[in-house]
């Protein structure tokens, strides 16, 4: 609590800030100064201010803080007019939107920027303004910046900061010329842009017509002219060179987009627009919080789960992740605009399109599943401007390995808390075989990648340790840049979905055995893509359907591709009751309609052919040993532990917190077939954890309350509408 504030001006933002010293109890006494009298007698009518002040060195005289919130180019008068009349230890903090020029004014006014000075910039307001406009919560949930200088005193950027979180910002911290380039770019020249835009308009003849008619657009992109003239004169003034600079770099991409216009160069617009529409659904995400952004936010979803209930109906899932991913980017580097349909919209398949964006392909959509890729043929992808930002996403980081490894260009590939954590040596080893420059980080050869570009590849021989359709796929993909055959030999069957679409872009791959023959310097040609219903995501419904009472559904379109049916064969052998029906073969890869019934499941040894077969099941097949009569024994599932969580552990800690017996060993784990009650369950951010532990509720006592559940948008973001309208009892809270 302080004794007194002053604040120096009190428009939108002073007024605002007072409001909420006043309705927390901040301070004792707030005062204000304020060259407008009527602002003042206003301020003391609404009691937001107990004295007033025309003359600002009165008004600080006795100030534990003092807060300058009038326009940026009256800093250096008013400093010079307080300067005898603040004591030494008064804290002196801003709210200009630039922060160079208010240094300065000090550093002119004091000689040297005072230690109690603390610079600082709250990015919140509207158009109105005033001291009638403010708002108690005008901060809240918005960004401030503080920009303290080296020598400024910690308890003083304590308190400001203090105040501030007070006021429900989020404060985070930066230097003075690093705030004024970013708030040149994402402020000061969209009111630049909007301002101007208004007065060319408004000096038409025909204005009152063009005002008229103007629609949302118009709306939407000038709102900010109707901001308050004064203050955007200082800011302009205050920070020239970098909004000057904003403005150049600006004023290229206009001559770009023009250019491309006037030449009718539909890839060149349609680059620029799709490009720019990403670029602003990302920063939509950003600003909510959701998944794709999860990392830079404390948003959280809980999944509760009522005990009971069944499931019916027929039911089409989402997409399936690793053909989605393969379609990008062998579209990427296809000669031809290449259609894509079925397409997932998680967030992990939409990290690989971002990719490819920032690697220049044009890329339209996704619009309901529909993605159209302008292929750039396999020496068109060009360096990307900033690491490439994989989330969540091993298949994508492993694959892209492949393909940046045989690039002119350097790369960067990094990812969220659990992908950092995840093995990537397993593909880096193999491409140093072929020549390529790769780095992973740590000890343990984690994420960030770093990629050398400007390698040769040579085609090399390969008996992979590991069954990983992710190390083959990433090597088949540099073997295309490759001279000469590469031949890469499994120990078990896995995925084969990109040797099918490398065949399916005309791509000639053999496969014998367990051995795949590719040689280098060949080239993909454009073709469709029907993206099958993924069985991945199907399989929570299998277990689902077949632990519930009474269930009976149809899973639509399903991928039942060989290499992917181990969850089929092992529900199968538990005794579960399913029908494949309507086998199909869309573009290369099998398809059909599963029925699955409710079922009296016992518990098996599964067959460890089946574990490469159905290694992203298990966290649901798990719960279906839960509910089995018997022990289930899994082993030859040491992969399980460095997935997007160590699923042996964690489905152990959840099923044993239900109240299974349940044993981890190294490779897999031992269940005894038992009687779930509820509990809290961590997820650990493992989307197939906590879609898992939902299924379970189908046949739990007890309600089931699920921790850390936005990751589940990486593979399946429709889960919840369609888990409920087949019967699933399940609530999502934001936490
Ligand atoms: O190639 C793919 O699309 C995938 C391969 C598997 O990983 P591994 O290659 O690590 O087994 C699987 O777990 C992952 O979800 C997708
Ligand atoms: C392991 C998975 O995916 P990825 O390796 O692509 O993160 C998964 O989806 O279960």
């Amino acid at each position: 609590m302080l004794n007194q504030v002053t604040f120096i001006g009190l428009g939108l933002i002073g007024s605002s800030l007072a409001r909420v010293i006043r309705a927390q109890g901040l301070a004792k006494k707030i005062v204000a100064s304020s060259r407008s009298e009527r602002t003042l007698q206003t301020a003391l009518d609404i009691a937001l201010i107990d004295e007033a002040y025309t003359d600002a060195a009165q008004a600080v005289a006795n100030a534990d803080l003092v807060v300058l919130a009038m326009p940026v180019c009256s800093t250096e008068k008013v400093l010079a007019s307080i300067k005898h009349a603040v004591r030494p230890t008064t804290i002196i903090t801003d709210v200009g939107s630039t922060k160079g020029n208010v240094v300065d004014a000090a550093h002119r006014v004091f000689g040297d920027v005072p230690s109690h000075f603390i610079p600082a910039h709250p990015i919140a307001g509207s158009e109105q303004s005033g001291v009638l406009a403010g708002k108690v919560d005008l901060f809240k949930g918005h960004k401030v910046i503080i920009t303290p200088l080296a020598h400024s005193d910690k308890q003083a950027i304590q308190h400001v900061q203090q105040l501030w979180q007070a006021a429900g910002a989020d404060v985070l911290t930066m230097t003075v010329e690093r705030h004024d380039e970013v708030l040149a770019k994402t402020s000061h020249l969209p009111h630049f842009l909007a301002f101007s835009l208004v007065h060319a308009l408004a000096k038409e003849s025909q204005n009152l017509d063009i005002f008229r008619y103007a629609a949302g657009g118009f709306r939407d992109f000038t709102r900010i002219a109707g901001s308050d003239p004064t203050m955007w004169h200082d800011i302009f003034l205050a920070n020239k060179a970098s909004i000057l600079n904003a403005l150049t770099s600006f004023n290229a991409g206009v001559e770009q987009l023009k250019a491309a216009v006037e030449t009718e160069d539909s890839e060149a617009i349609l680059g620029i627009l799709t490009r720019a529409q990403a670029a602003r659904h990302h920063f939509t995400h950003m600003l909510a919080g959701t998944a794709y952004q999860k990392t830079m936010t404390t948003k959280n979803l809980q999944f509760v789960l009522e005990a009971g209930g069944t499931l019916q109906g027929n039911l089409r899932v989402a997409g399936d992740k690793s053909i989605s991913h393969r379609s990008i980017m062998l579209g990427s580097i296809a000669e031809g605009v290449t259609e894509v349909s079925g397409f997932l919209e998680g967030e992990d398949a939409l990290a690989t399109l971002q990719a490819f964006r920032d690697m220049g392909v044009v890329i339209e959509g996704p619009k309901n599943g529909e993605v159209r890729i302008h292929g750039v043929g396999l020496n068109g992808l060009q360096a990307p401007p900033n690491a490439i930002y994989c989330g969540n996403s091993g298949t994508s980081m492993r694959l892209l390995s492949g393909i940046l490894a045989a690039q002119k260009f350097d790369t960067v590939m990094t990812g969220d808390p659990s992908l950092s954590k995840r093995p990537m040596e397993r593909i880096a080893k193999p491409l140093r075989q072929m020549g390529a420059v790769i780095q992973t980080t740590g000890e343990k050869g984690t994420p960030p990648v770093s990629i050398k570009g400007n390698q040769v590849l040579k085609a090399m021989t390969y008996d992979m340790p590991v069954a990983s359709a992710q190390v083959k796929s990433g090597i088949l993909l540099a073997a295309l840049w490759a001279e000469g055959e590469t031949v890469v030999t499994e120990p078990a069957p896995t995925r084969d979905h990109s040797e099918r679409m490398l065949r399916g872009f005309g791509y000639d791959v053999s496969t014998e055995g367990s051995t795949i023959r590719i040689k280098g310097g060949g080239k993909l040609t454009a073709t469709k893509i029907d993206v099958p219903a993924d069985i991945s995501s199907a399989a929570f419904f299998m277990v689902g359907a077949s632990i519930a009472p009474n269930a009976d559904i149809v899973l639509e379109h399903v991928g039942i591709n060989p290499t992917r049916i181990g969850v089929i064969n092992i529900l199968k052998a538990m005794g579960g009751d399913l029908t494949i029906m309507n086998e199909r073969e869309v573009g290369g890869e099998p398809v059909a309609d599963i029925r699955v019934r409710s079922a009296k499941l016992k518990g098996i040894h599964i067959d460890e052919a089946d574990v490469p077969l159905a290694i992203d099941e298990f966290p649901a097949l798990f719960i279906a040993a839960a509910c089995a009569e018997g022990t289930t024994v899994l082993t030859g599932a040491e992969e399980l532990r460095v997935k997007e969580s160590d699923r042996i552990q964690v489905m152990a800690d959840g099923l044993i917190t239900l109240g299974i017996d349940a044993k981890p060993t190294p490779d897999g784990m031992v269940i005894q077939g038992g009687t779930m009650g509820g509990g809290k369950i961590i997820s650990h951010g493992d989307h197939r954890i906590a879609m898992s532990f939902a299924i379970a509720s189908l046949r739990a006592t007890g309600t089931i309350e699920i921790e850390d559940c936005a990751n589940v948008a990486t593979s399946f973001p429709n889960f919840v509408s369609l888990a409920k309208r087949a019967g699933l009892k399940i609530q999502v809270l934001e936490v």
